[in-house]
């Protein structure tokens, strides 16, 4: 009962879903299920009249008063044959049309909430499952679980109209006709649950099969893969993970064949016994050759139909326990939401950010990246954070911008909690430089227009940013300058440095005028030369907005107003330069060693020289 219930549900809301996307394709859809469903029930009847009518013709001779009973049901027998194949063809047409629309419907669903999820779901495997099943097919599954269930309606009619022929002949012949059926019933379910149970267990390997396949195939890999020659070993391992896959699926329909073949030779005996029985009847002459014609066809449709019906059922069945992906992955509940009464976020910084008494963890660790974290960053400052692999430096941004909130403490900006600010507001307060930022397979302006597309137009601001990022030159020199498609994956594309994408990335932060500016590791990828040169410029562009550089680089260090030194998720020391030399601590030492292996005249080398030895 409760199955039931839940499959009813299933039906109802998979009906809205391809209801809000196709309207009236579905109206259409419903209304030639009803006809269809009909046009087979009249054909058997036909049947009947054309054959008594043959008959009597044969018995009366070639007489045009007897050739006319066969006349009208010949006609209609004709229109009926035509009708059915016209209204196939109208709905193959609506049903592409409907699954277009379905298809469309379902993606900007999925897309929607993939953007309206919490960051942090992105790092859990579970998650990950979810999201790869409700893509896999989901549109092609409500179509198709709608279709079954259309399909089931069209059937019953069909059945009901057989059904209501053959009880003339005797009142348990219906009932036989179900009951043959039955076996392939059983069979169906039971396959079907096999098969979407056998989907979900191995979810995770096909994602694998996918980041094989990605690894195999994938641009980004190229270099390494040929260069280290892994090519064969994640070829290999794919096979290997195929081949299981492939046996599984194997027995799956291997097991679905035998159970199958063995219902259908039932249902075959059943209709068997049954013709018997009515041909014994016709050779009694109890029945017409008309009877007999209509009865076969009524038993041999109806048990298709039946059959029919019985599938149909089975794929419900199954497309609803697939489809129940889909809406598990739509009702994910975002936790970092906008706060009830949310404040409004102040345009520029007055006081500035704060770290109070931070704990994190990621998500699923058990160690706490941060414990009782506190910093304070004044507004206006540039300050940089240093400390080597691991200290919870890209961790701070993370949290500053509310992809993860702490579990303990907060953290504030002009003394208001950031919970306290929309979500979104919050983050337009932003700019980042990821330290692993993307590369967009778009034109040079685009894609230092997507740090802020509501001034996408102002193409001197965009020359602003890439002059600030020093990647002005660069684009003039292109083809077609600023318009030159970036990234080869599209025709005509030319592709950049890792140095120049970085630039790219660092213009695009630029672009975005944001009061808050991070930038996580924004020279890694430039040569010492172009770092000393950017450095004096980011002065300029970070005027009168608030800034924090994570960097390993001593030399990016050294220049900001503020120097924290960052150790397994605390700060251990803070200061100008001058005044972390003069401590003598941990900055100082690793400022000594680096002066011992690099003489302080040498400015390219001291440039060069990383933070990675505190
Ligand atoms: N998504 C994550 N899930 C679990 N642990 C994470 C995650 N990201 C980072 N960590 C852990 O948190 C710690 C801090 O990471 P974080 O990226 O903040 O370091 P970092 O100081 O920026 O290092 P680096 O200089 O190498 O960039 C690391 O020990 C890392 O293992």
């Amino acid at each position: 009962m409760h199955r039931a219930n839940t499959l009813a549900s299933k039906l109802l809301k998979t009906f809205g879903l391809v209801w809000s996307a196709a309207r009236y394709w579905t109206l259409g859809w419903l209304l030639l299920l009803g006809i269809q469903g009909l046009l087979p029930a009249a054909t058997v009847v036909l049947t009947r009249q054309l054959v008594d009518g043959l008959v009597f013709v044969v018995g009366a001779g070639i007489d045009w008063n007897a050739i006319q009973t066969v006349l009208l049901p010949t006609v209609l027998m004709a229109v009926i044959l035509v009708t059915t194949q016209l209204l196939s063809s109208i709905s193959e047409l609506v049903r592409t049309m409907q699954a277009e629309l379905v298809q469309d419907h379902v993606s900007h669903l999925i897309h929607s909430q993939s953007m309206a999820i919490d960051f942090g779901c992105y790092e859990s495997s579970d998650y990950n499952d979810q999201l790869d099943r409700a893509r896999t097919g989901a549109s092609s599954r409500s179509l198709a679980l709608l279709e079954s269930g259309g399909s089931l309606l069209q059937n019953s009619i069909t059945l009901l109209a057989v059904a209501t022929l053959l009880v003339a002949y005797g009142l348990w012949l219906p009932f036989i006709l179900l009951g043959s059926a039955l076996p392939t019933f059983y069979v169906v379910l039971r396959l079907n649950r096999l098969q979407y149970q056998w989907s979900q267990r191995t979810t995770t390997d096909r994602r694998r099969l996918q980041y094989f396949e990605l690894l195999l195939t994938h641009a980004t890999v190229a270099a390494e893969l040929r260069l280290f020659n892994f090519g064969p070993h994640f070829r290999e391992t794919y096979q290997v993970l195929r081949r299981r896959l492939r046996s599984e699926k194997f027995k799956l329909i291997r097991d679905q064949g035998i159970s199958r073949f063995a219902a259908g030779l039932i249902a075959l005996v059943i209709a068997g016994v049954a013709l018997a029985w009515m041909g014994r009847q016709a050779l009694l002459g109890t029945v017409t050759l008309g009877d007999l014609a209509l009865f076969y066809q009524a038993f041999n449709r109806g048990q298709a139909v039946v059959k029919a019906a019985l599938n149909n059922l089975g794929q419900i069945y199954k497309n609803s326990l697939f489809i129940s992906n889909l809406f598990q992955f739509l009702s994910i509940q975002p936790k970092i939401v906008d706060p009830p009464q949310p404040l409004p976020v102040p345009s520029s910084l007055r006081q500035g950010i704060r770290f109070n008494r931070v704990t994190f963890r990621y998500p699923g660790s058990s160690e706490a990246v941060l414990k009782d974290f506190d910093l304070t960053i004044p507004a206006g400052n540039i300050v940089t954070i240093v400390g080597d692999n691991g200290a919870g430096k890209s961790t701070l941004l993370k949290l500053l911008c509310r992809f993860y909130d702490p579990e303990a403490g907060s953290i504030e900006l002009d003394g208001n909690d950031i919970r306290n600010f929309p979500v979104q507001a919050l983050r337009r307060l932003i700019t980042v430089l990821f330290q692993f930022p993307m590369t967009y397979q778009l034109p040079a302006n685009k894609n230092i227009a997507l740090g802020d597309l509501d001034a996408s137009d102002d193409h001197a601001q965009i020359q602003t940013a890439a002059m600030g990022a020093g990647i002005h030159d660069k684009l003039m020199r292109l083809p077609q300058q600023y318009s030159t498609l970036l990234g080869k994956w599209f025709p005509g594309g030319t592709d950049l440095s890792g140095g120049e994408w970085q630039r790219i990335a660092l213009a695009r932060a630029f672009f975005r005028k944001a009061p808050i500016i991070i930038l996580d590791e924004p020279t890694s990828a430039m040569d010492p030369w172009a770092e000393a040169d950017w450095l004096d410029r980011f002065r300029t562009m970070a005027s009168g907005r608030t800034a924090i550089v994570i960097t390993h680089r001593f030399t990016l260090a050294m220049r900001a107003d503020q120097i924290h030194v960052m150790r397994a998720g605390g700060i251990v020391e803070s200061g100008t330069h001058a005044e972390l030399l003069q401590q003598d601590g941990l900055y100082a030492e690793s400022w000594r060693s680096q002066m011992q292996t690099t003489p302080p005249s040498s400015h390219d080398a001291e440039v060069s020289t990383e933070l990675s030895q505190l």
